[in-house]
Parts: C-alpha cells; structure tokens; sequence
C-alpha cells in the first residue's frame, strides 16, 4: 500500500514550529587488531553512538543558476519543471503524454515506511524531510552560447515538437548570460558556439560571476541560490603545488592570471566566496586541493563529479551484484556512441581523458571490498570508449559487456543494450543534486561528545548516489555500489525524523 505522508510518533522525535529535532541512535562498530594469547587478532566490537539532528523546516523559495545553462541538460531541466509546474500534456505518436518527474529519486521514488496488517506500506521519498517543490524553482545561469532557452531546446532535439511548441512561449525570454570561455580547457569543436563571453583577467571574470549571482537573487528575489555546473567537460588540471594545491596559492594564482585555473573553477571559486553551493556534474577535477581547502574554510558545500545517469549506473548495479553474488568480473567493456554537443566536445582526447577516468574508477571500491576474488592490486580489464555520431543526436546508444569467472572455471557473459535520451536520464538527476544540496544546508547534527551542533562536512558526500566519482573529504572511503549510496542517503534523512535504517530484516515475517 502506498501513503503520501506520514507523521514519526516518538520519545525521540519533535516537531517545531521551525524544525524537527531528532535523537538518533547510530550503531556501529569499533576494531581493533590484539595480541591475544601470543597471535593477533581482529576484535569487532560493536558500539552505539548517540547523535541528535535539527532539520530546518523553513523551505526556501530556491534559485538555480546553471553553468551550460543552454546546452541539452539545462534546456531539458528548465523544460521539463516548466512542463510539470504547468501541467502541460502533448501529443506523441503513441499517446497524449503527460509531464512527469520520472528519474528524480526525491520526486518519483519510495521508501518502506513498515507494514500495517500484513501490507507493506511505502511512501515518497521526498515525504521523508521538507524540501523545496521542483515547481517552484527559479532558474538561470550562463553560458558561452547566447542563444535563448527555447532556441537551445529545439538545438538540443531532445523533446517531442508538441511539448516545444508548448514551453516556447516559457523559454524564449531566458538568455544565458556570458560565460567563461577557455579553449585550452575544452575541445576546439566548441569555438563556434562561444558567442557570450566575459572578457577580462581571470579575476576579473571571477568578479563578473560573483556580481550575477548577486543581481540573479536581488531580481528574482530568491532566498537561497545553488549552482550547477552542467557545462562541457573540460581537460583535467594540472595539479601544481603552489598554484592550486591550497587556498593561499589558489587565490594568489587568481592574482596572477594563472592560465592552469579553468573556467569551472573560476565559477567554483566565485560560489565558495559567496557562500554559495556548488556542484560539478561533469567528471573534471574541478576542485583541485586548493578550491577544496577555500570550501571548508568557508563551510561551504561543494559536491561532484559526474552526473551518474545511464551506463556507469548500471555499471555500479551490476558489478556490486556480481562482486557481491561471489562472481569475479575479470572484463568489462563500456562503449557508447552519441550525436549531441557533450558527445562533440568528448571527441578530444584530453576531455574525453577525463570522462575516461570517472566511468572507470566506479568499480574500484567493490573490487578491492573481495579478496577472495582479487588478489591486491589485481583489477578486471576496464575500457571505455566514446564516439561521436552526430545522426543519433541525444539519442546514446550503450553496449556494455561483462565477462566473469562462475563456479570451478565457468565463465558467463552478460551483454547490455541501452539506448536514451542522455539529457532525458541527466535532467532529473540534476533536479535531485540542487534540491538535496540545499536540503542539506539545513541540517545540523551533533554526536554525544561534540560541543556543538554542525553541519555535514562541507564536501558533500550525501549526493554520491547521484555522481559517477563522489567527492569526498580526504582520507575518506568513496563508496561507488548504487544501493549502498542509496541507503546511506535514505538512513541520514530517516534519522533526521527518527526512524531506524531500512535493515529489511522484516524479523515479524520470520
Ligand atoms: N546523461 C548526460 O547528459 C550526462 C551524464 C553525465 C555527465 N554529463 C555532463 O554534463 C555536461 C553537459 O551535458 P550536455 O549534454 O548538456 O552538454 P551540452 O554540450 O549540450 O551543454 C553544455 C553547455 O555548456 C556550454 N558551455 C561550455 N563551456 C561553458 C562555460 N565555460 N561556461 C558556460 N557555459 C559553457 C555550452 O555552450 C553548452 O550549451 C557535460 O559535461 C556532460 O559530460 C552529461
Ligand atoms: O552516465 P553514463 O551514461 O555512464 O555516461 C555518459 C557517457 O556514456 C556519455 O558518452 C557522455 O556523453 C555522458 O556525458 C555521460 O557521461
């Protein structure tokens, strides 16, 4: 059965006017590795933590400026809330479609809330904590081509014509503002659309994009903004020490005019000043050392890399199962070909390098969880590879295969076809990374023995479920296996009201 709100009756929840504060008991385990009777040994000794949360039920009228404003995912973001705030329906050739939010964990998946009577009863996922209804968003952002939102949709071919037709009207009035262009960090198949520039020192266009942000939420009047990069992939950056390796020498290289600092950078820099969120959904190093040490400075939450839409999130499904199941992935291959602008300016090597990395590393962690099927160091052989065929459009067509050694030298091969609309699969993956980063700005938490209450650090490692290669604070594990990320975001928003993890234990059926 399924409910579309609930309410937590409980010793250890309460409900305010202006927030719910929760207790929360967290069950861990501590080890250690003992000298006992003359040969180590591991101890495993479990202990529980008490921590209490605040969420701030204030939700706020939120702002959200896309970088790439004008590309396939910001015109089918922008789009589609439009569509769903207006509740516009247009004709295919199957049937009257009607909008929907499909692909947005916050907006069309559930949670198990329990059972009553013998029925399992589910609820959204978004009943869990107030958040701000996508409907209401305010969008902006830039970009390098000055064509309009409702231009960029109908360059983008991702909608059916009804639906543009519809959302024209919408769309036409928004125009990007200029962007931040760097040849030397993008391919330079992009040149002829870097029409709406800002010009100036790097500094300078650091400034210019502290000044929008500003004039964005005097003008429309927002309470909070969050930025969204969804802009192309850029080349990695060169990992200098004294340049970008801390704060000091990132900004004193801003002084400099450093050409190593690239455009998403620059626009990362200009959010941490401002205390603005910022979120890299492309699978470059935006945050070099030094940007990560500005953002904790400033408490200031950044989160990335890579949107995880289509091929790579299957990847984190299925070799989490395979790994898990006790079969051994010794090959995999992704290949994919798609028409759009992204799959354009993935056709160079170096910004193709850099989607290389982050739909490979996402096996890494379940790999290395196995020694019974790795020996250390040993990897299945991984190759990704992406071509451009600009007939398909957005249209990305991914054949994937894996190869893996069964039961007493088995082999078995399991062969993938997926074929979507890229930006169809991004979209609401966007919608879920703005609505959960600013969902998280209002929680604060404390443990039993900190002072005061905090907030989450400021690497957001609660948006990993939605990223190809999750930023995490160093010296922290990056978990890359789907259902763990979905559960770890899950179990923090269930303790924030309260209710233990889903164990799916379901103990009163056995
Ligand atoms: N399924 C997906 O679509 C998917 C999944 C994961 C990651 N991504 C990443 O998302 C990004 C956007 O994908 P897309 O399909 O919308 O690409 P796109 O090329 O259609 O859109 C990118 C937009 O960014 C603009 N742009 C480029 N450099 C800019 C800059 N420095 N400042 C401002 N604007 C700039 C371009 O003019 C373009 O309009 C890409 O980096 C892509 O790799 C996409
Ligand atoms: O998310 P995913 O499907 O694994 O990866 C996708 C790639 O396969 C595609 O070639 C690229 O253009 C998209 O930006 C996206 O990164």
């Amino acid at each position: 059965m399924f409910i579309e709100n609930f309410k937590v009756e409980s010793p250890n929840v309460k409900y305010s006017e202006t927030e719910i504060q929760s207790v929360y008991n967290y069950e861990t385990t501590e080890l250690v590795h003992e000298n006992r009777n003359g040969a180590y040994q591991w101890i495993i000794k479990p202990k529980s933590v008490k921590y209490e949360f605040k969420t701030n039920t204030h939700v706020p009228k939120l702002g959200v400026m896309l970088v790439g404003w004008g590309g396939n995912n910001g015109s089918t973001l922008t789009g589609g809330v439009i569509a769903n705030r207006e509740g516009i329906s247009w004709a295919t050739k199957d049937k009257i479609q009607q909008a929907n939010y499909f692909g947005s964990l916050t907006q069309a998946s559930a949670i198990r809330v329990g059972s009553y009577q013998g029925e399992e009863i589910y609820a959204p996922f978004k009943s869990l904590l107030p958040m701000v209804n996508p409907d209401d968003i305010v969008f902006g952002g830039w970009d390098i081509s000055n064509m309009n939102l409702a231009d960029a949709m109908g360059r983008a071919k991702v909608f059916d014509i009804d639906l543009q037709k519809q959302l024209r009207p919408y769309m036409e009035s928004m125009v990007p503002l200029p962007g931040i262009y760097d040849p030397d960090f993008i391919a330079a198949n992009q040149e002829e659309r870097a029409n709406n520039v800002i010009k100036g020192t790097k500094k300078e266009q650091v400034q210019q994009v502290i000044k929008d942000i500003k004039e964005f939420k005097a003008a429309t009047k927002v309470d909070k903004v969050v930025v969204l990069w969804t802009a192309n992939t850029e080349r990695y950056s060169n990992l200098v020490v004294g340049l970008n390796d801390t704060t000091e020498n990132l900004l004193a290289a801003l002084d400099r005019n450093e050409a190593e600092i690239s455009p998403s950078t620059l626009f990362a820099i200009a959010c941490v000043t401002e205390n603005v969120p910022f979120i890299n959904g492309s699978p470059q190093n935006t945050f070099v050392p030094g940007l990560i040490d500005f953002a904790i400075q400033k408490n200031c939450l950044i989160g990335g890399d890579d949107f995880k839409s289509g091929q790579t999130k299957m990847k984190s499904v299925l070799v989490d199962f395979l790994v898990g199941a006790g079969i051994k992935p010794t090959s995999i291959v992704s290949y994919n070909h798609l028409g759009n602008n992204d799959g354009m300016n993935l056709s160079a090597p170096q910004t193709f390098r850099s989607k290389e990395i982050s739909k490979s590393n996402v096996v890494d962690d379940m790999v290395n969880s196995n020694a019974i099927l790795y020996e250390p160091g040993e990897h299945p052989d991984h190759v990704v590879v992406i071509k451009y065929v600009p007939y398909v459009a957005d249209s990305k067509r991914a054949m994937d295969e894996y190869t893996s050694e069964i039961f007493m030298g088995g082999k078995n091969t399991i062969v993938l076809h997926n074929t979507c609309e890229d930006s169809l699969l991004a979209a609401p993956i966007i919608l879920d990374l703005v609505l959960l980063a600013e969902l998280s700005t209002r929680i604060q938490f404390k443990a039993e023995k900190e002072g005061k209450f905090h907030s989450f650090h400021p690497v957001a490692t609660i948006l990993s479920y939605l990223t190809k290669a999750p930023l995490v604070p160093p010296g922290t594990p990056v978990v890359n296996a789907l259902s763990k990320q979905r559960a770890m975001l899950e179990n923090i928003m269930r303790a924030c009201v309260g209710l233990a993890p889903e164990n799916n234990m379901i103990l009163e059926y056995k």
